[in-house]
């Protein structure tokens, strides 16, 4: 329901992705802005998906160039200082471009950090604002070791800024961060070691696919260091040591702590209203709600078991939007979020992963391929291409995994069967062009 009694209907407070569900509130009549205390756009946008897209745009390129050199000849120069101008001039500008957008529609953007006063009111730089209800979507912060020397370490923010490309890059942490920012930086030419805290990486994604791209990325130069555990950072002359386990060194001329991201919980005021919140995020029942019910949280801050990624929190914000415009009153769906890696070659996955079909053969059949063969990927040549689909009994596609370039396409185009549990008369509905990935795939449904 509409109010007169506050300034707005719903503010949200951080212009993430988090904060997507505020276009179709305005659209329906509601009034809504968005608070940001930085850039509009949020994490993704300005510092992450989209600015680590355009820098690993060469990366695939130059892969193809390799396995194409005979058709495409000549020595191919990858140059990082271009690289960085080319993500500069693409991404700059998106956070004015979306707020032109967002203000011309009729969505008010406040800059400015915002902090509750009670739980209709919020500051923002001194000044009040009164709303109906509440989107939380505050995003999270890196992690950052605690260390002696932890000041010489780098964050995935200044990576995506950094110029010029050191000779010798040491990342700690092998995850998304570690994993993608390790496959950039060694294809622009530095030295990358990796120092794993255990001794698998990307723990999440499929192992068997998983070594794959990291016997690639050995081949191609990448030192991974099984089991360290880091002690400290220590600057000599113009370079860096990092000192793990007893006495071990690497020296290095840049450090990256990619140990992991934290909520954003603090400094708002959820303490002083009594919103319940861990190290995992702010809590939340089924309607993204929290313990104050008109305060509802969206994205990377909500404890919730999705994984923290854009398209989980475009569709918690959009949820909100429909539950709050009283389109449902039901908790939300069960949804699939689709996951990539973007390394060389990506790993990409939805739905029921292998290892849990594995461990459930009364429950599913799986269908493991190794793609290179096929035509369509003998295009480019690609070495690394292996596939496994997952069925349940009843011959529904439930889940998809690959590792090849074009692992998120592949499995982009299958999602639609595991998101809606297509039949086969509905599968058999849909015609993909030809030729493409989805074609290929589809006949595998
Ligand atoms: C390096 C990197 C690469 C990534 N790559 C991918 C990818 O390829 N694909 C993918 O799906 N996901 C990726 N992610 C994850 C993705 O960026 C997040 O899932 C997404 O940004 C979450 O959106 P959000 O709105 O919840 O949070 P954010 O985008 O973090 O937005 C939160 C906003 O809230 C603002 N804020 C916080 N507190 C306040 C306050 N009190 N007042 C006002 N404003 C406030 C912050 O300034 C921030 O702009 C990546 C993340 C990183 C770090
Ligand atoms: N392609 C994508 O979708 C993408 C890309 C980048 C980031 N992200 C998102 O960003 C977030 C953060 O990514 P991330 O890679 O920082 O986190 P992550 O959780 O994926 O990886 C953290 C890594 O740091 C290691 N680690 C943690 N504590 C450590 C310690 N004390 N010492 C040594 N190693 C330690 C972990 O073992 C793990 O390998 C994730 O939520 C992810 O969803 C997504």
């Amino acid at each position: 329901m509409k109010t007169q009694q506050y300034d707005y209907d719903v503010m949200f407070i951080g212009a993430g992705h988090g904060s997507d569900g505020a276009v179709m509130l305005n659209k329906h009549g509601y009034k809504v802005a968005k608070i940001e205390a930085e850039k509009v756009g949020g994490t993704c946008t300005n510092w992450a998906c989209n600015a680590k897209i355009v820098l690993d745009g060469p990366v695939k390129l130059s892969r193809t160039h390799e396995q194409l050199k005979d058709i495409v000849q000549g020595d191919l120069r990858l140059s990082w200082e271009q690289n960085m101008a080319h993500k500069h001039e693409v991404i700059d500008p998106l956070a004015d471009g979306m707020e032109k957008k967002f203000t011309g529609s009729g969505i008010d953007v406040l800059h400015g950090w915002a902090k509750f006063v009670d739980n209709h009111t919020v500051e923002i730089d001194g000044k009040t604002y009164t709303s109906d209800k509440f989107v939380i979507a505050t995003g999270l912060h890196p992690h950052q070791l605690d260390v002696p020397g932890k000041e010489y370490a780098h964050d995935s923010k200044d990576f995506l800024d950094l110029n010029p490309l050191p000779k010798r890059m040491t990342v700690i942490g092998s995850g998304y961060i570690g994993m993608e920012f390790a496959t950039i930086a060694n294809a622009f030419g530095s030295e990358v070691t990796v120092l794993m805290r255990g001794d698998r990486v990307l723990r999440q994604f499929n192992a068997e696919y998983v070594d794959e791209v990291v016997q690639d990325m050995t081949e191609r130069g990448v030192k991974f260091i099984k089991n360290a555990t880091v002690s400290e950072f220590t600057q000599e002359n113009n370079h860096y040591i990092v000192h793990y386990d007893d006495g071990k060194t690497v020296e290095t001329d840049w450090i990256l702590d990619a140990t992991g991201r934290v909520p954003n919980t603090s400094g708002y005021g959820l303490d002083e209203l009594g919103i319940h919140y861990s190290d995992k995020g702010i809590q939340v029942n089924g309607k993204m709600q929290t313990n104050i019910d008109n305060i509802f949280v969206a994205g990377d801050v909500a404890d919730t078991t999705y994984p923290k990624l854009t398209p989980t929190a475009t569709h918690h914000s959009n949820y909100i939007a429909h539950f709050i415009m009283g389109d449902t009153k039901d908790d939300m769906k069960p949804f699939v979020v689709p996951t990539v890696t973007f390394t060389s070659p990506r790993i990409a996955e939805a739905g029921v992963t292998v290892a849990e079909a594995k461990a459930d053969r009364e429950k599913y059949d799986i269908l493991e391929s190794d793609v290179t063969g096929d035509w369509f990927r003998k295009v480019n040549e690609d070495k690394i291409g292996k596939q496994t689909l997952v069925f349940d009994k009843a011959g529904h596609l439930v889940g998809a995994t690959e590792v090849s370039e074009e692992a998120e396409n592949f499995i982009n185009a299958v999602l639609p069967a595991i998101a809606l549990k297509l039949e086969r008369d509905q599968i058999e509905q849909i015609v993909p062009l030809f030729p493409s990935i989805m074609h290929e795939g589809w006949k595998k449904l």
